[in-house]
């Protein structure tokens, strides 16, 4: 393995908590010997030495002449205890920027090198106290877009992806134990060895496939769910589209091609995040402008998770829509299209029962609606069964390299050699091995690590 180029061995110090004022700011430290370090910039040193591990110490930090800095708490912990399983301090602090920045000259000043982004963590998983899914698992909770993206990075820090995938990677490993034993075998009495048992292989086949395929449903949940607003001009689109995020954003008018481009907002629904967007509405238009925003329109509606097409109550659908309609709630299309029927306020009936009737002006209908959606979007990301959920396109990328070994060994049995079953077996193991960081390099530690926080 290349060194890393993390020098892991020397103490180091970073602000865990945002530049700016607050209450209080968090400094990080770890490393052996920064209590030493510390003690000799602390007004109580042999308060310090003494702290037991996971206590607080009160005092204030010195500078070179043995002035205050700042009035501070310490937190101390022994290794291999705490967050990086290193002995490690941390520096509880006024929120003030400028004194902040003067407590980390001074940690620099006594020997602290400043910390590389990740390197906390990185320091936590090359000492055993967490596996690299957990490691993961630390940054996607910092960066979760929504509550439900949060739980699911809350589950994967407490391991439930390690235990998954170690589990299977046992299974694995048992049958390459049985493979491997052959391949020790003389010749001449190969015939009389035990044949390995793959059946098991097809049920870790299929596992490791299901795992997989939670990456793709937990997108909707890491990214958000795209929401298209369609239909004709005038239909009510740019108003539904302002009544759900409870302002005046996109402009509204009874002159037929009021939105010319798609606009687009943030909102949550049922702790899904979804990005709504705002589209040109539908017509023979004459003017080159108008016509680009109708193609562009057509693109966002082509790559939307769902799409809410309204209809104007008054009028009614016309012969397209109505084939459209017929199209969309067939079994293939059913769940990214949900009809809308607008302006129910103004008394006009409801032609289809899968139609949600809503009213603009008077909010009428928008709960039933916002209940629809929910119920389409979590359909496309089903978080019952209770089994992690891959976040990361690397470890999904893993993982489905894990599934094209194991299905080379299914497929080759009986016609490849031991050797060849043997070498594909093991490149299933490693795969599942990268995902966990037991066998990961040191380049691959990098790229991972250096996408965190400062301080994390
Ligand atoms: N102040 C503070 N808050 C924090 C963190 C931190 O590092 N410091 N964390 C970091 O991101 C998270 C918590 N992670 C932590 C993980 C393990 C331990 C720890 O001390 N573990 C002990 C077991 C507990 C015990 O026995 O008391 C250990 O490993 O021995 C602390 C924090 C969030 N909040
Ligand atoms: N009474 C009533 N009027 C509505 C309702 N929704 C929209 N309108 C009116 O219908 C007209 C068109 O609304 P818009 O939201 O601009 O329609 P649009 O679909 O965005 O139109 P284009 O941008 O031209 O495609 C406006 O005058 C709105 O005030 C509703 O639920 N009830
Ligand atoms: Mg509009």
């Amino acid at each position: 393995m290349k060194d890393l180029s993390y020098d892991t061995d020397r103490p180091i110090a970073a602000l865990a908590t945002p530049w700016g004022r607050s209450a209080i700011a968090v400094v990080r430290t770890s490393g052996e010997g920064c209590l030493d370090l510390l003690a000799r910039t602390f007004s109580r040193p042999a308060a310090l030495s003494g702290a037991k591990s996971h206590s607080l110490t009160y005092g204030h930090m010195l500078d070179a002449s043995g002035l205050p800095i700042e009035q501070v708490v310490l937190g101390v912990f022994h290794a291999p205890r705490g967050y990086t399983g290193e002995e490690s301090v941390e520096i509880y602090t006024h929120g003030s920027p400028s004194g902040i920045q003067r407590l980390l000259s001074r940690l620099y000043e006594v020997g602290f090198s400043e910390a590389a982004p990740g390197e906390f963590t990185l320091r936590a998983f090359l000492n055993g106290k967490i596996d690299l899914t957990e490691a993961e698992a630390v940054a996607e909770i910092i960066d979760a877009k929504s509550s439900a993206a949060h739980a699911m990075a809350m589950d994967r820090l407490s391991g439930s992806l390690f235990r998954s995938i170690d589990a299977l990677k046992k299974r694995i490993v048992e049958v390459l134990a049985s493979v491997e034993v052959l391949l020790d075998y003389p010749e001449e009495e190969l015939l009389d060895a035990p044949e390995p048992d793959f059946a098991p292989l097809s049920e870790v086949l299929h596992s490791v496939e299901a795992l997989s395929a939670t990456f793709q449903e937990g997108r909707l949940y890491r990214e958000g769910a795209k929401v298209a607003i369609a239909g004709r001009t005038n239909a009510g689109k740019s108003s539904l589209f302002n009544l759900f995020l409870k302002e005046d954003r996109s402009i509204v008018s009874d002159i037929h091609g009021t939105t010319r481009d798609y606009i687009e907002a943030w909102t949550t629904i049922a702790g899904i995040p979804v990005c709504l967007y705002d589209t040109a509405g539908l017509r023979d238009a004459g003017h080159p402008v108008e016509v680009e925003g109708i193609r562009r329109s057509g693109k966002v509606v082509d790559a939307a998770d769902l799409v809410l097409y309204l209809i104007d109550g008054t009028t009614g659908p016309s012969p397209d829509e109505f084939s459209l309609l017929a199209d969309q709630t067939s079994a293939e299309g059913q769940g990214r299209y949900i009809f809308v029927m607008t302006r129910s306020d103004l008394g006009c009936q409801v032609w289809d029962d899968g139609v949600v009737a809503v009213s603009a002006v008077t909010g009428q209908g928008l709960d039933r609606l916002q209940k629809k959606m929910a119920k389409c979007l979590s359909a496309k990301a089903p978080l019952t069964s209770g089994e992690p959920v891959v976040d990361s396109l690397r470890q999904k990328r893993l993982l489905d390299r894990c599934s094209s070994a194991l299905q080379a060994v299914l497929e080759g049995v009986g016609s490849r050699s031991w050797d060849e079953l043997a070498m594909d077996l093991k490149d299933a193991v490693d795969a599942l091995g990268e995902i966990t960081g037991e066998v990961t390099s040191a380049d691959i530690l990098e790229s991972i690590f250096s996408g965190f926080c400062l301080g994390k």
